[in-house]
C-alpha cells in the first residue's frame, strides 16, 4: 500500500516486517540504487496504538493501524515527503530522564551505542516526521530462523557454523561491554548476508540495567534463561527440592539476576538451534516444562533429546547452567566452540574443523578488516570485564526501569506480532498474539496474574 512513496532520497517498494513497535519496510536509494531497510516507529508514548489507557480498541491491530496512518500521510504529501535527520550520537548520548519523555527513541538511543560493531545491524540516518520516526539500516534479505530452518542453511557445513556462532558471541560481548544487553536473542533478530556474516537486529527489549529483579521475566520463551522466566511459588519449591537431592545446581531464587548472563543463555540455544535444527525446549521453567525438569535433574540428558556429541554437549552444559552466576562467559564459550572437533553424533556436522587463531580471526573480522578493533574485542581483552562478573551476594544494581514497572515481556519466536492483546513496556506498548502459526503468548504483569501460554512451532523439539 506504501509501495512507491518516497522519504528523502529512499524510495519505498514492499513492507518487509511488522513488529509490536513499528513497520519494516524495504527501500531503495534512487540516487545510489543501494538497498536499505526503513523502521518506522509511532511517535507516541503508549507505542504503536496508545497502551492499554485506550482499552485496547486501539490496539486491535497495531501495524494496520500505523500502516493506515502512514497510507493518509504519504497521500497528503503526493507520495514524496522530506524530512529532517536527527544526529545520531545526539539520540545514543539521550539521557534516561529525555528517554522518559521520548521514549520511541529508546531502543534506538540502544541500538545506536553499539551499530559501530561489525555483526550489529547498521544505522545510517534517522528522520523524523510528525506521525513516526524513519529509522534507515542496511537491508539484510534473510534472517538465522530462515536460513537454519527453511533453507537448511547451516546443516552440512560446521565452518558455517562456528562463524556465524563466534560473531554473535563477538556482538553480544560487545553490547555487554558497552552495557546494553539485548534480552531478546533468537535467530529471528539476526540477520545473514550473502558471505554467512550474521548481523544482530531489534533492540526493542534491551535494556541498560545490569542486574534485574529476578520477577522480570522478558525475552523470547524458547530463548529465555530460567532466571528470566519468573520465579515464582512452584519453582522455587521445585528447586528447592532439587537442590536437597542434590540432583541439580539449582540455586534458591535471588532477588535480582544478572542481565548478560540471560543472554548468553539464550546464544546456547541458538547453538543447539544452528547444530541440530531444533529447540531443546518451548520454555526453561521446571513447573511448566517436563523436559526442561529432565535436564534440570540431569543435563547429560540433552544427549537423548538431541543428536549432541560429548564435546558439544559439555559445552551446552556450560551454556545451559541453571545457576547465571556459574554460567559460562562468552570469551569461554567462543573459545570453545572454536575448538570443537565434533557437534553431533552422526551426519556432516560429526566432525568439524579444530579453528586455528587465525581463522578465527578472519571469522570475526569481517571481510573488509571494518571495525577491526571492535571486532575483536571478545577475544583480544584478556582483563575481566566488570559487566560480566558476578561474585555472588554481589552489591545489586537491581532497575527493573527500563521495563516501565511492567515484570514480563516475551516475543514471538517469529518476530512477528498480530496484536491481540496489549500491555505498556518501556512506555510504550506490548502486546499481541495468539493466531500466528508458531507463536508463544506468555504474558505476566505480577505473579499473581493469570499466565497465558501456548505454542505451535516448527522449532518444536523432536525427540
Ligand atoms: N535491517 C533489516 N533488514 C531486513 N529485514 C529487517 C531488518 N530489520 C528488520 N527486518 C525485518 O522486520 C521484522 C521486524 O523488525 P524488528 O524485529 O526490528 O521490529 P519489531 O517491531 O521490534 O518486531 P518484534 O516486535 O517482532 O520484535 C524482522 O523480523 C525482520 O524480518
Amino acid at each position: 500500500m506504501l509501495n512507491n512513496c518516497q522519504i528523502n532520497n529512499f524510495k519505498i517498494t514492499r513492507q518487509i516486517g511488522a513488529g509490536a513497535y513499528g513497520l519494516v519496510f524495504h527501500a531503495t536509494d534512487v540516487i545510489t540504487e543501494n538497498e536499505y531497510a526503513i523502521k518506522a516507529v509511532v511517535k507516541t508514548a503508549g507505542g504503536l496504538a496508545g497502551g492499554v489507557a485506550d482499552g485496547g480498541a486501539a490496539a486491535a491491530a497495531p501495524a494496520a493501524v500505523l500502516r493506515t496512518q502512514l497510507y493518509h500521510y504519504f497521500k497528503s504529501f503526493q507520495n514524496a515527503v522530506f524530512l529532517p535527520a536527527v544526529d545520531l550520537a545526539s539520540i545514543a548520548a539521550l539521557t534516561d530522564e529525555q528517554l522518559a519523555r521520548a521514549p520511541h527513541f529508546r531502543e534506538l538511543a540502544l541500538h545506536l551505542r553499539v551499530h559501530a560493531h561489525p555483526a550489529v545491524v547498521t544505522v545510517h540516518q534517522v528522520l523524523e516526521s510528525p506521525l513516526a520516526t524513519f529509522v534507515v539500516m542496511d537491508h539484510f534479505e534473510r534472517d538465522l530462523f530462515t536460513a537454519i530452518v527453511d533453507h537448511r542453511h547451516f546443516a552440512g557445513d560446521g565452518r558455517r557454523v562456528k562463524k556465524a556462532f563466534l560473531q554473535l558471541c563477538s556482538a553480544l560481548r560487545y553490547c555487554h561491554a558497552q552495557g546494553v544487553y539485548h534480552c531478546d536473542i533468537k535467530p529471528e533478530n539476526v540477520l545473514l548476508d550473502a558471505r554467512d556474516n550474521v548481523y544482530l537486529c531489534d533492540f526493542g527489549l534491551a535494556t541498560r540495567a545490569p542486574r534485574l529483579p529476578a520477577s522480570v521475566c522478558v525475552g523470547s520463551s524458547y530463548y529465555m534463561a530460567p532466571e528470566r522466566v519468573g520465579v515464582r511459588q512452584a519453582d522455587a519449591a521445585a528447586s528447592a527440592a532439587l537442590a536437597d537431592a542434590g540432583a541439580a545446581d539449582a540455586a534458591p531464587a535471588a532477588p535480582t539476576v544478572p542481565t548478560a548472563a540471560g543472554d548468553v543463555w539464550s546464544l546456547g540455544v541458538i547453538l543447539i538451534n544452528l547444530t541440530c535444527i531444533r529447540n531443546p525446549w518451548p520454555k526453561a521453567s521446571i513447573q511448566d516444562d517436563a523436559t526442561f525438569q529432565y535436564y534440570a535433574r540431569d543435563p547429560l540428558v540433552l544427549k537423548r533429546i538431541l543428536p549432541v556429541s560429548n564435546d558439544l554437549c559439555a559445552i551446552l552444559n556450560a551454556v545451559l547452567q541453571i545457576d547465571p552466576l556459574k554460567r559460562i562467559s562468552l570469551e569461554e564459550l567462543a573459545s570453545r566452540v572454536a575448538s570443537c572437533a565434533s557437534f553431533t553424533t552422526s551426519g556432516p556436522l560429526a566432525h568439524v574443523d579444530v579453528l586455528e587463531p587465525r581463522v578465527v580471526h578472519d571469522f570475526v573480522a569481517g571481510d573488509d578488516g571494518v571495525a577491526l578493533r571492535s571486532m575483536l574485542y571478545g577475544y583480544l581483552h584478556s582483563d575481566s570485564d566488570p559487566e560480566q562478573d558476578y561474585p555472588n551476594g554481589q552489591a545489586a544494581a537491581d532497575d527493573s526501569s527500563d521495563f516501565g514497572g511492567v515484570s514480563s515481556v516475551v516475543t514471538t519466536p517469529t518476530g512477528s506480532v498480530d496484536g491481540s492483546e496489549q500491555r505498556p513496556l518501556h512506555k510504550r506498548q506490548l502486546h499481541e498474539l495468539q493466531s500466528q502459526p508458531f507463536s508463544v503468548a506468555y504474558l505476566q504483569l505480577n505473579e499473581s496474574t493469570a499466565t497465558n501460554y501456548s505454542t505451535g512451532s516448527r522449532w518444536l523439539p523432536q525427540y
